[in-house]
């Protein structure tokens, strides 16, 4: 391996996040040190980094050990770890600190850690190393070219880390609020709002990533069952509704989800001679690594609804439910169905496009309340805008919707919730009958759309002032006692009904 004492920075993890970060480290002028345990993706990185600059510096070094790529660095030390979340994250900071590391380093943790482990480890490693941590989202071609960044922890270690961050984060035009692209080796944008903001105390950058990655799995869902309804209900080819998706790209959809999906339904290859579309090939049973259950475990958590992201991931659970889906689907009968004509074919398409519209707010809604939550109770001081902002290149969920969530969070820094924002209530109120004949109409074909139904109702009882909690009240107090409280009285003052005796008194207690 290459000894070089002057790296700027030491970089763990060189898979697919990792190598890219590293690249696009190197493209911003920093000199990196690498360490992976696997010595084919040090050479891999070396390599692309020297074919990519055409440049005869030396801009990545590879090191053989922990000590080594904390020998081959600047003090005090600066390393990025971008390595699986859980035990993966404890082992390498054991490493380091048998490498030698110091108690003024500083180790940024950017993988999809739990933001309570982060929580931990910051404590767990005070006296060896500074830990920060920070949340990158993109993807691969994200960390390459430009991530959303989400950095929390140290206010100290955030000043040394800043101008790094600012540099190789994507890049938005303050005017328009759309993404400024960067798309080839050597090229940096130095101009335009970075997507990195410092989120908060240790944690919050990985709750604010993992709200990300809720309102991702939902966004993701709420497009796969447009495509499900418009494949089975319309019998639409994946080349059909890749037409139509491009369209709904152009309006306030517009979104790099969006954008794949319709790369993803065009893509085709050749199978025993004939050409067939990839998506009807691959099989219907969804992966997750626990970014979006988490979400749902911390909205059942704190209490805040967000049912659209649960359904999110329940829609994985039951996709991956494949064997018994199969033998169920042969047993249980659904509607018959009349096929529509081309104007009723027309009117549901344009239905689904408000459905899908109305369902993203209520998703992005339900992840923002999911922040303020949390934020009360762990004390944290979020800035809803910057983090929309933030959002709006770089990373996976990012859009040009994102642009009105940072002016309706502007306008009203203190926001209860989108949807009592002028802006959204608008929208909501304008698509929300097309909305509901979507979902009519999609449920008489009998096909599922959770994601879409869940949001709408959402949608419903948000704007319910009286819920059916009166009659749940009276239920809990017949079988438990469980007090109730009254419309006519104080908030505050429990009554008790006897339910049990023939003249069912009520008590103020
Ligand atoms: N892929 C994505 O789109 C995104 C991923 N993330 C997060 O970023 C992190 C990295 O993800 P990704 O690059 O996709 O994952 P990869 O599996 O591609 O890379 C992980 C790297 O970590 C190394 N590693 C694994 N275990 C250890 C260990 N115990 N000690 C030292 N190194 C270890 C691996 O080494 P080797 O395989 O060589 O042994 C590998 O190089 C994860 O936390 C992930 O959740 C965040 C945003 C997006
Ligand atoms: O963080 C990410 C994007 O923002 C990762 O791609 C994440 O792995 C996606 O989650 P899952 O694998 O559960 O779909």
């Amino acid at each position: 391996m290459v000894q070089n004492t002057e790296c700027d920075i030491g970089f763990v993890g060189l898979g697919v996040m990792g190598k890219n970060l590293v690249l696009n480290l190197a493209d911003n002028g920093y000199t990196v040190a690498a360490f992976d345990l696997d010595n084919e993706k040090i050479k891999t990185t070396i390599i692309q980094e020297k074919y990519e600059s055409k440049q005869d510096k030396v801009r990545v070094v590879g090191c053989a050990s922990y000590a080594e790529l904390l020998t081959s660095l600047k003090s005090p030390h600066l390393i990025v770890l971008s390595v699986p979340a859980g035990y993966p994250v404890d082992q390498v900071c054991e490493c380091l600190i048998n490498g030698g590391i110091e108690p003024c380093d500083i180790v940024i943790d950017t993988g999809n850690s739990l933001w309570t482990d982060t929580v931990e480890r910051e404590k767990k490693y005070k006296d060896n190393f500074i830990l920060f941590s920070s949340a990158v989202s993109g993807g691969e071609v994200g960390a390459r070219f430009g991530p959303s960044l989400m950095p929390s922890g140290s206010e100290y270690a955030w000043t040394r880390i800043k101008p790094i961050w600012e540099a190789i984060s994507a890049k938005v035009d303050p005017e328009t609020g759309k993404p400024i692209n960067r798309n080839h080796p050597g090229e940096i944008v130095n101009y335009g709002e970075p997507c990195t903001t410092y989120i908060g105390p240790a944690g919050a950058g990985h709750f604010v990533k993992m709200v990300h990655n809720g309102i991702e799995y939902a966004d993701m869902q709420i497009i796969c069952e447009a495509y499900q309804a418009l494949r089975d209900g319309l019998q639409l080819s994946a080349d059909e509704i890749a037409n139509i998706f491009e369209q709904w790209n152009k309006g306030p959809l517009e979104s790099y989800l969006m954008e794949i999906s319709v790369d993803v339904l065009r893509h085709k290859l050749t199978v025993n001679g004939k050409l067939t579309s990839v998506v009807d090939l691959i099989i219907d049973k969804a992966g997750q690594k626990g970014t979006g259950l988490w979400t749902a475990i911390s909205s059942l958590e704190l209490g805040t609804p967000a049912p659209t992201i649960a359904q999110a991931v329940y829609a994985r659970s039951m996709s991956a439910m494949k064997s018994v889906r199969v033998k169920a689907s042969s047993l249980l009968t659904g509607p018959d169905v009349n096929e529509l004509t081309e104007q009723e074919k027309a009117v549901f398409i344009e239905n689904l496009h408000d459905a899908v519209y109305c369902s993203k707010i209520c998703a992005y809604a339900q992840g923002f309340q999911l922040m303020k939550d949390a934020q009360k109770e762990q004390g944290w001081q979020l800035n809803f805008s910057s983090i929309a902002k933030i959002w709006r290149a770089g990373c996976i969920i990012r859009a040009v919707f994102l642009q009105s969530i940072t002016q309706a969070f502007e306008r009203e820094p203190t926001l209860e919730s989108l949807l009592v924002d002028p802006y959204f209530v608008e929208q909501l109120n304008k698509h929300q009958l097309n909305w509901r004949s979507a979902i009519a109409s999609i449920s008489l074909l009998g096909i599922p759309v959770g994601a879409l139904s869940s949001s709408l109702a959402y949608f419903d009882s948000m704007r319910s002032n009286v819920l059916p909690a009166n009659l749940l009240q009276g239920q809990r107090d017949y079988f438990g006692a469980h007090t109730f409280e009254r419309v006519d009285q104080v908030q505050g003052k429990k009554y008790h009904i006897e339910w049990a005796t023939a003249k069912k008194e009520m008590k103020e207690l």
